[in-house]
C-alpha cells in the first residue's frame, strides 16, 4: 500500500504528528485550568467528523470529568464552503444550564464555529467555549474568533489529522496542504 504521506496530491507538510500531539498538550492543559474546580462536568461537543480526531487525543489528555457527545454538521462540498450549515445528526443531551465546548478541526470562513456557537446558545448552554486544532484566520468572511486553538494555518486548503478533501486524507497523521493541480491522482 502506498504511503499517504508522499501521495503526490500532498504538497507540503506544516506540522509533524509530533508537532500536533505538542500543541494538542498545550491546548488541553489551557482547558483542564479553566474547568478543573468546575462544580458540574462540561460537556465537550465533537463536530463530525473532522473534529473527531483532534477531540479525542485532546479529551485523553485532560485529567477532568467531562461529558461528550456529538454533532454532525456540514458546510462543505470539496473545498469551497456552501455558505450554509446543515445539521446533519444532532446532540442527544439536554444541554440547558451547561457549559459546552465545541470541538472542530479548522474554523476557516467562521461560518461553522459561530452557527454552533449560537446554536448551543439557544439550546441554553450555560457557556459556550470554542477550540479548533487550525485557525485559518486570514479566510474569514464572518467576525469570529475562537477561545483556544492549536496553531494559525495559511489561506490554503490544508488536510490530515481529521481534515479531508471530499473525505480523502482525513487519517493523514500530519497537517499538510494539498497540490490541487494533482487532485485528479486522488481515489
Ligand atoms: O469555518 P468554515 O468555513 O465553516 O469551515 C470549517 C468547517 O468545515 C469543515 O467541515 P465540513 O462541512 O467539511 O464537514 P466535515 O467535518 O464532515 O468534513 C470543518 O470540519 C469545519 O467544521
Ligand atoms: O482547509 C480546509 N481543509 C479541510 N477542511 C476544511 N474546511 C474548511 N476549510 C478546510
Amino acid at each position: 500500500m502506498n504511503n499517504l504521506i508522499s501521495h503526490p496530491a500532498i504538497k507540503k507538510v506544516l506540522l509533524t504528528e509530533t508537532d500536533i500531539q505538542a500543541q494538542v498538550q498545550r491546548v488541553a492543559n489551557e482547558l483542564t485550568e479553566k474547568f478543573q474546580d468546575n462544580e458540574q462536568r462540561p460537556v465537550f461537543i465533537a463536530a463530525l467528523k473532522g473534529g473527531v480526531i483532534f477531540a479525542t487525543d485532546l479529551l485523553r489528555k485532560m485529567p477532568l470529568d467531562v461529558d461528550f457527545d456529538f454533532i454532525d454538521v456540514k458546510s462543505y462540498s470539496g473545498s469551497a464552503s456552501t455558505g450554509q450549515v446543515k445539521v446533519v445528526h444532532d446532540v442527544n443531551m439536554d444541554l440547558a444550564g451547561r457549559d459546552v465546548v465545541v470541538i472542530d478541526d479548522i474554523i476557516d470562513s467562521g461560518r461553522t464555529m459561530q452557527w454552533l456557537s449560537d446554536y448551543f446558545a439557544l439550546k441554553g448552554a450555560k457557556t459556550v467555549t470554542t477550540v479548533a486544532l487550525a485557525d485559518k484566520r486570514e479566510a474569514r468572511v464572518v467576525d469570529f474568533d475562537v477561545d483556544y486553538y492549536g496553531l494559525i494555518v495559511p489561506n490554503e486548503f490544508v488536510v490530515g489529522y481529521g481534515m479531508d478533501y471530499n473525505n480523502y486524507f482525513r487519517n493523514l497523521p500530519v497537517i499538510a496542504v494539498i497540490d490541487f493541480d494533482k487532485l485528479n491522482l486522488i481515489g
